[in-house]
């Protein structure tokens, strides 16, 4: 039967960003916890909200380990709110991980970030390349779905440490994709690829481009570019210019993230590749 708000019990609120508020809730019909993703639709415009309805098809049908997973979405006409119920992910987000252990000056274990870099690249390999039927010709397509804002504050961590990409393009389908600096100075220009910066085509590389930034993070604990203008910012990402992940990690990692931070997309790995990379197969295999 149709889902309703009061099916939830409200908890507290776990999260917030461009695209809205994100609340822990119970659900009363078992107990369960799950996290619900708030859309005051009233401030969105016509085209905004037609994006929203393509994402969430989008994540409807994206079932995999390694996507949050979306469950449910409850639409409030009262109040003009879109729910969007998800799995709930006990261990927040990276970001919060990787920003906890700068302030503590603790590196992170070269295994944990192999284990959070296999698990993303199987996530995007779901997303670039994973098979779907096509309603038409009744033949299995590739999904070819981009990320388009892999961050750190959009990777999730469960109770049992397996990682969680966020919601796809939900951010970007709710703000200007354009950056102003003031507002995504909290981190998405830090995360884009140089054909992004310079207009042109935006494709599944550039989400490995993405990756890259996410991985070097996790050892640097600092992003590999890094500017007070957003012009500075984007001539550091453009010259591609990144210096050794710290010496305590293996040059096998240190080769897989300078393959990701290529500046022509074209010398970057597909996911396809980097699943043949021993390491990652073997941390990829470990979650299952
Ligand atoms: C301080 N907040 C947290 O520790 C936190 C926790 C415990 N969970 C989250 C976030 C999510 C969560 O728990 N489930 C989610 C599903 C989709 C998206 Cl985009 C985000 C989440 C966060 C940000």
């Amino acid at each position: 039967q149709d889902v309703q708000m009061e099916d939830y019990e409200a908890l507290e609120s776990i999260g917030s960003g461009s695209f809205g508020m994100i609340r822990k809730v119970r659900r009363k019909a078992d107990g369960q916890i799950l996290a619900r993703k708030e859309i005051d639709f009233r401030k969105m415009t016509s085209k905004e909200k037609e994006q929203l309805v393509s994402e969430v098809n989008i994540l409807k049908d994206l079932k995999h380990p390694n996507i949050v997973e979306f469950l449910e979405r409850v639409i409030d006409r009262e109040h003009s709110f879109i729910y969007i119920i998800m799995e709930y992910c006990e261990g927040g987000d990276l970001a919060t991980v990787i920003k906890r252990h700068r302030e503590r000056s603790v590196p992170i274990p070269e295994d944990f970030v192999w284990r959070v870099m296999a698990q993303l690249v199987s996530a995007l390999d779901e997303c670039h390349c994973g098979l779907v039927l096509d309603e038409e010709t009744q033949k299995m397509i590739p999904r070819h779905i981009l990320h388009r804002d892999l961050k750190p504050d959009n990777v999730f961590l469960d109770a049992k440490k397996n990682v969680k990409l966020g919601d796809f393009g939900l951010s970007r389908s709710l703000t200007d994709p354009k950056l102003n600096f003031a507002k995504t100075y909290v981190g998405t220009p830090y995360y884009m690829s140089p054909e992004l910066l310079s207009e042109s085509l935006y494709d599944s590389k550039s989400d490995i481009w993405s990756l890259g930034c996410v991985v070097y993070e996790m050892c640097a604990l600092l992003p590999p570019f890094l500017a007070d203008t957003q012009s500075e910012l984007t001539a550091k990402i453009k010259y591609g210019m990144v210096s050794r992940i710290p010496n305590r990690y293996s040059e096998e990692l240190n080769q897989v993230v300078k393959a990701m931070l290529q500046v022509d997309p074209r010398r970057r790995p597909t996911t396809t590749e980097l699943l043949t990379v021993p390491k990652l197969q073997l941390f990829a295999k470990q979650q299952e």
